[in-house]
């Protein structure tokens, strides 16, 4: 497990995550669209071979393996393949993390496709969610994984707004204990506790800023 330096400026990390953006958006939007249509079936046959052109297109010219997690010189985080706060991944809400005194906060909105039992959200996403964002407040002094994690689902967390935070709440040797929750207007949904270990390599890794994906 390696991070990638992406040797870029600021500047050039503002461009490109201007470019893939609205086109990472756009595909979010195809799969709540898939989800959702009631067009007639020749028109889904016909929406189908024009998103095999778009694919072709997109794979004629393309990375080997996944994206990887890049940093630049200046720390700031491109996790841009990643399964939450990825740019580039349209399967990722995507969650942009903010910091705050006591750890991370995020505020998004989930919609048809995360939904597990009918018009809630599936509880897996849930515990992706509060994992890495748990993880981020874990890893403000460097990189750390998720040794463990436990998940109390309180009641079900109807699809829509909603936000998240997490804090750390002890640390000892490479072991950080942090927790978590997921709100609705009406309060906690969801809440969980988790032990984030520091690998022994990573132990004089400067921290790096993931908030954004
Ligand atoms: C891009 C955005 C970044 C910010 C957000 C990041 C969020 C990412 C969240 C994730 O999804 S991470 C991916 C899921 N997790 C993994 O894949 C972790 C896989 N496991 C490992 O890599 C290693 O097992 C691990 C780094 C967790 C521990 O290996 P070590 O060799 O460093 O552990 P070691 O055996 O030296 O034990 C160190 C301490 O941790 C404890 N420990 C080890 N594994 C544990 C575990 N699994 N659960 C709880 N505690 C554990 C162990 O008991 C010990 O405690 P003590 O110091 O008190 O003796």
């Amino acid at each position: 497990m390696e991070f990638i330096l992406e040797d870029i400026s600021e500047a050039e990390v503002a461009r490109r995550r201007g470019v893939y953006t609205p086109l990472t958006d756009t595909v979010r939007d195809l799969v709540d669209a898939v989800i959702r249509t009631e067009v007639s079936e020749d028109a889904l046959d016909d929406a189908r071979r024009r998103i095999a052109e778009v694919v072709a297109d997109l794979r004629s010219k393309q990375m080997d393996g996944p994206y990887g997690v890049r940093h630049t010189r200046q720390n700031t985080g491109m996790a841009w393949g990643n399964a939450v706060i990825g740019v580039r991944n349209a399967l990722a809400p995507p969650l942009d993390v903010v910091h705050v005194d006591d750890g991370v906060r995020s505020d998004f909105t989930l919609g048809a496709a995360y939904e597990g039992p009918p018009g809630c959200v599936h509880g897996g996403v849930c515990a992706m969610l509060l994992d890495h964002l748990l993880g981020n407040a874990a890893s403000t002094e460097g990189p750390c994984y998720t040794g463990t994690i436990t998940i109390r689902y309180l009641r079900p967390t109807r699809l829509g707004a909603l936000s998240a935070r997490a804090w750390v709440t002890e640390r000892t040797g490479r072991k950080l204990y942090a927790k978590g929750t997921i709100s609705d207007a009406e309060g906690v949904t969801c809440e969980a506790e988790g032990v984030f270990i520091v690998p022994r390599s990573a132990v004089d890794t400067p921290a790096v800023r993931w908030s954004q994906g």
